[in-house]
């Protein structure tokens, strides 16, 4: 880079899906990019995330479904072949290979600069590149944080000599621990419990709440807990973990909870939350804390900055989901295109091109378990807390759906539907069982949508599909 070679419009620090997506937007509308990455061009996400958890997931879903289908079921005869699956999984995240994902960013027009971004006061970026020089990069218009989140680490003796798995190895990994502990019950803890299980490991997962997933519905993390039960994973709730012991380099783990309980196991993997990668990012050289998570209104704009600050995905905390945050990136994008061309920013109007309003109300996510777990919204829970005057609707989908169970023998599956009795609009919406997911955007459409109850009648679900769904929640609603 040379002359003003070094000046940019947007400089994006992380390349995970976020950072890629703001990139692309903010080039097509004419700006100058570049892009930082310290590491793999692509993120967590791409590679020890979301993908090459879905890419180990699938095999063991599928195979747990077939295992539900009387006749089908004599067709699985054998155990999941592990080093299949592991190839899947090296398929999807390209053997860590990032070369296709850095050509992709030079393809859209953006500068990658490989490095260690950090800021050196408003606007400037100084990136310690591999080779250990420092690079310094300005911005005409914006800089925005992307740079994501780390497993968080609980403070516990022992800890050190355990080595424990985390996100990282739960997905990397191509040998199936004996026996695998795992910390943790939420979305990371119960997909990776069941991909492990289903690879042949016997697996603990622990939680110290009173269910797993506990920031959706209960019957959620109970149905999740039943079935992982049935697939031969040992659940334990309200246990804490005291210490880990690992006298051995090579040996096992000894794992003591709480209640006294001693386990031994191989391996033990942390899935206990994230923290956020914003410690060494020269925050405080803007007079914003190091560390901690960025606070954004909703426009994703750093509070306390004057609006040539963003930060996008997992660092905002908004939603640490890959699918929100590239929205968010799509929100602030327009944000910068317009604030480059000199135009005004309207924040004040909720679902408008420069408001990230759904990160409020209606987050979607699906938890790729047996069964599956898929909720946008609000619980019927933070409805109350909220001050809604509410009404819930409860489905049990084995005993009232026919494509339910034409789907899966003794189908197990519940659906619950959140409706704000005062607009008769939806605030949220919950499916846990086999083959749900795919039912999920219909009822984020419907909560975006602000579709009151008499219009949802006329979306007719075709016969005979688990989608009837809708149509017993409406009669549930009429009753
Ligand atoms: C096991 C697991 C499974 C998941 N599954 C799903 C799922 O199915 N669906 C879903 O929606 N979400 C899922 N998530 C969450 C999802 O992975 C995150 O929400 C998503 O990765 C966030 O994207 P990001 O771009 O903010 O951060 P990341 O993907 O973490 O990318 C951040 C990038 O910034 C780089 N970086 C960090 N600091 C610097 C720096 N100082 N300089 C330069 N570069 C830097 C990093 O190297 C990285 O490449 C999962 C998470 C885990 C742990
Ligand atoms: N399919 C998906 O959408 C998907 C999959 C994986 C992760 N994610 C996202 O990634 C983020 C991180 O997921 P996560 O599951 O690591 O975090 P989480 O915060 O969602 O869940 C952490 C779980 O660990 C438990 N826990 C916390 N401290 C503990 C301790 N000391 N001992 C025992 N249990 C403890 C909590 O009770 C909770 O159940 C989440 O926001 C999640 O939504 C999404």
């Amino acid at each position: 880079m040379a002359g003003n070679a070094h000046e940019f419009d947007v400089i994006v620090i992380g390349s995970g899906p976020i950072g890629q997506t703001l990139a692309d937007k903010v080039r097509a509308g004419g700006l100058t990019v570049a892009v930082v990455e310290r590491e793999l061009v692509g993120g967590e996400c791409s590679y020890w995330a979301c993908i090459p958890s879905k890419a180990m997931l699938r095999p063991v879903i599928a195979v747990t479904e077939a295992q539900h289908v009387d006749g089908a079921r004599a067709a699985v005869t054998g155990p999941i072949d592990a080093d299949g699956v592991f190839a899947r999984r090296d398929r999807y995240v390209t053997s860590l290979d990032d070369t296709g994902q850095a050509n992709w960013v030079k393809s859209i027009g953006a500068t990658l600069v490989r490095g260690h971004g950090r800021l050196e006061g408003p606007r400037r970026v100084a990136v310690t590149t591999p080779d250990d020089e420092v690079v310094v990069l300005t911005a005409r218009h914006a800089v925005a944080i992307c740079t994501g989140s780390l497993a968080a680490m609980p403070d516990v003796p022992g800890i050190a000599e355990a080595r424990p798995w985390t996100n990282r190895r739960g997905t990397d990994s191509s040998s199936v621990p004996a026996r695998l502990a795992i910390v943790g019950g939420g979305p990371v803890g119960v997909e990776l419990a069941t991909a492990w299980n289903g690879l042949g490991s016997a697996v603990i997962l622990l939680d110290r709440e009173q269910r797993l997933l506990p920031r959706m519905e209960p019957f959620a993390g109970e149905l999740v807990a039943e079935g992982l039960t049935e697939a031969g994973v040992t659940v334990r709730t309200e246990v804490t973990l005291e210490s880990l012991r690992r006298p051995v380099a090579d040996g096992p783990v000894t794992v003591t909870l709480d209640d006294g309980s001693k386990h031994e196991v191989d391996e033990v993997l942390f899935a206990i939350g994230r923290t956020p990668l914003t410690g060494d990012i020269g925050l405080e050289t803007v007079d914003l804390p190091a560390g901690s998570w960025l606070d954004v209104d909703d426009t994703c704009r750093v509070r306390g900055t004057d609006g040539w600050l963003f930060a996008l995905g997992d660092v905002n905390h908004r939603a640490l989901l890959t699918h929100q945050g590239k929205y968010q990136a799509r929100i602030a994008a327009q944000v910068i295109l317009d604030q480059a061309a000199g135009e005004s920013v309207d924040e004040a109007t909720p679902w408008g091109v420069h408001v990230a309003s759904a990160d409020r109300s209606a987050v979607p996510q699906v938890v790729f378990t047996s069964p599956e777990a898929a909720a946008v919204g609000r619980t019927a829970e933070e409805a109350v807390a909220e001050g809604y005057r509410c009404k819930v609707v409860d489905v049990d989908l084995g005993a009232k759906v026919a494509g339910a169970n034409l789907y899966a023998d003794g189908y197990r599956g519940q659906a619950r539907m959140v409706v704000d009795e005062d607009t008769r609009c939806l605030l949220g919406v919950t499916f846990v069982g086999p083959g749900v997911t795919e039912l999920l955007h219909s009822a984020t459409i419907a909560i975006v949508g602000q579709i009151p109850i008499e219009r949802l009648w006329h979306a007719v679900p075709s016969f005979p599909t688990i989608s009837e769904t809708w149509l017993r929640l409406l009669e549930g609603y009429q009753n």
